[in-house]
């Protein structure tokens, strides 16, 4: 029988905050994403999905419970051994153009992402920036212009080109198209769908929007509280939810 291979697992993961008062952002959540699959997360502000991000590519600690990442425990790992898995994780964020140094080219930008993570020399390195920006649908004109040169549908998916330049196993995408218009979030969903299928990259797509998730994501968890109160395939909890959360979610945001 076809096993699809787990990318990503997290298993009881609890992460609290402690200011004047404590915030358990992350309450035993456990989750998975399996190579070519996208994963929705869903909840309204304050819900724990960045936390779940952040702890996931270990930018936080967790108090408790493991990551495992393409079979390995990553829970632990710091410096050194952290280092060689970031180019299994990648991260896209809402503000792309900020997530750029404004004043290099997009070719320099993607360039010190291959420099420094791979082994190309310049020549390569040259060829597989331009296969990238064809991957994301991104002339090789655009190689010479800087990110503020750029609209905000076309600086994201120069952000993707970048995320995916050093053939990550994990995509992680935090509100990604929230800042895009209608049309534009619908090209880059669909390259989404395309890069998961065609990379065989998982994909863990945080978002507010259902309507988004529901047209992108595979399966879906919806967070409340830190907690996962509901989860599975993505049509069925967002068209038939089941958590009076979620109901709650879904007539909040399709009112
Ligand atoms: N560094 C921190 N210190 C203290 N509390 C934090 C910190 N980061 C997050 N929190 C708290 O943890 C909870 C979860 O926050 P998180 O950013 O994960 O939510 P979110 O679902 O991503 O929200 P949004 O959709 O607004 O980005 C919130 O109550 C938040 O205030």
């Amino acid at each position: 029988m076809y096993m699809a291979e787990k990318v990503l697992e997290t298993v009881d993961l609890v992460k609290i905050f402690k200011d004047s008062y404590e915030v358990k952002a992350l309450d035993n959540v456990s989750c998975f994403v399996e190579a070519g699959e996208i994963l929705g997360v869903v909840g309204e502000s304050g819900s724990g999905k960045s936390t779940l991000a952040r702890a996931v590519t270990r930018l936080i600690n967790v108090d408790s419970g493991s990551i495992i990442l393409n079979g390995n425990d990553i829970t632990g790992l710091k410096g050194k051994e952290m280092r060689k898995i970031y180019n299994d994780i990648q991260m896209v964020f809402q503000d792309a153009v900020s997530s750029f140094d404004a004043r290099l080219t997009i070719e320099k930008n993607i360039d010190e992402v291959l420099e420094n993570f791979t082994s190309l020399n310049r020549k390569q390195r040259k060829e597989k920036i331009k296969q990238l920006l064809r991957t994301v649908g991104l002339k090789e004109e655009y190689l010479t212009r800087k990110p503020l040169e750029l609209s905000g549908g076309e600086c994201q998916r120069a952000a993707i080109a970048r995320a995916i330049a050093t053939n990550p196993k994990l995509l992680i995408c935090d509100e990604a198209t929230s800042a895009l218009d209608v049309s534009m979030q619908a090209q880059i969903v669909k390259m989404l769908k395309k890069l998961a299928v065609e990379l065989n990259i998982a994909i863990l797509f945080i978002s507010h929007d259902l309507a988004i998730v529901n047209g992108l994501c595979d399966r879906v968890l919806v967070m409340y509280h830190g907690k996962v109160v509901e989860s599975g395939k993505a049509t069925e909890v967002i068209c038939n939810p089941q958590d009076d959360y979620t109901k709650k979610l879904k007539a909040s945001v399709f009112i």
